[in-house]
């Protein structure tokens, strides 16, 4: 698979993203408007745990698989791995990705979070397959980021790697996520932009059709 291509629309989700609205529905409805990849994050304020966040876990890849869209899993390795997900998404406070790769395999997508050149380099020599940077802008979904780091970061990471598949993240939308995408991102990862859209079918269209028009002018 295309990683570049698969970070294109990366949504992210847990159950406590959706509002009031349904997860499964919410995740359903962000494939039928075009997602490229799904990362399964079941993490803060009364998110699930246990047999009930395995079996989310489980239904969301159902849902993923169906529709051929790469199931990546945030954090938990061992969920990962029991449940056959595609890949892993690891911070600079998690495993470490080399340590990652002899659990996971060869063939499995392992991405890294990085906020520095210099995290960015230890991803890549760690074997990362792509790596997530940000935020762009500030966000309240997660509550804990590093401080609003703009495009600056990614600009430096692509100018060492020129072909290294880089995505963007944090407080992105459809009128905001170009300058990214500019700086070399090759792809945007979204919770509340979807997550709680109102139509979030329709929000994830808003952002496939702009990516295509940004992708072109780049
Ligand atoms: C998980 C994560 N990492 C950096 S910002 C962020 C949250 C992104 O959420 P949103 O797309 O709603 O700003
Ligand atoms: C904290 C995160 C940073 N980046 C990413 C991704 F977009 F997948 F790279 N996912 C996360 N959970
Ligand atoms: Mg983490």
């Amino acid at each position: 698979m295309n990683i570049k291509e698969a970070l294109r629309i990366y949504f992210i989700m847990g159950s406590n993203n959706c509002g009031s609205h349904e997860p499964l529905d919410v995740l359903q409805q962000a494939i039928d408007g075009g997602i490229t990849m799904f990362q399964f994050r079941e993490k803060g304020d009364d998110a699930l745990t246990g047999e009930a966040k395995k079996q989310f876990a489980r239904d969301c890849f159902r849902l993923c698989k169906q529709a051929n869209v790469p199931f990546i899993v945030n954090d938990d390795v061992d969920l990962a791995i029991e449940i056959g997900a595609d890949g892993v998404h690891v911070g600079q406070d998690d495993l470490d990705a080399g340590v990652v790769r002899q659990k996971l395999g060869s063939d499995k997508i392992i991405g890294v979070s990085s906020h520095t050149l210099q995290e960015s380099k230890a991803a890549i020599e760690a074997g990362a397959d792509y790596i997530g940077m940000g935020p762009i802008y500030a966000t309240t979904t997660k509550l804990d980021t590093n401080p609003v780091a703009g495009t600056k970061a990614i600009q430096e990471t692509r100018q060492h790697f020129a072909q290294f598949p880089i995505v963007a993240i944090g407080g992105l939308q459809a009128d905001n996520f170009a300058p990214a995408i500019e700086a070399g991102a090759d792809g945007i990862s979204i919770i509340s932009a979807i997550a709680s859209a109102p139509n979030p079918k329709e929000a994830t269209e808003k952002l496939a059709s702009t990516m295509k028009e940004v992708i072109n002018d780049a």
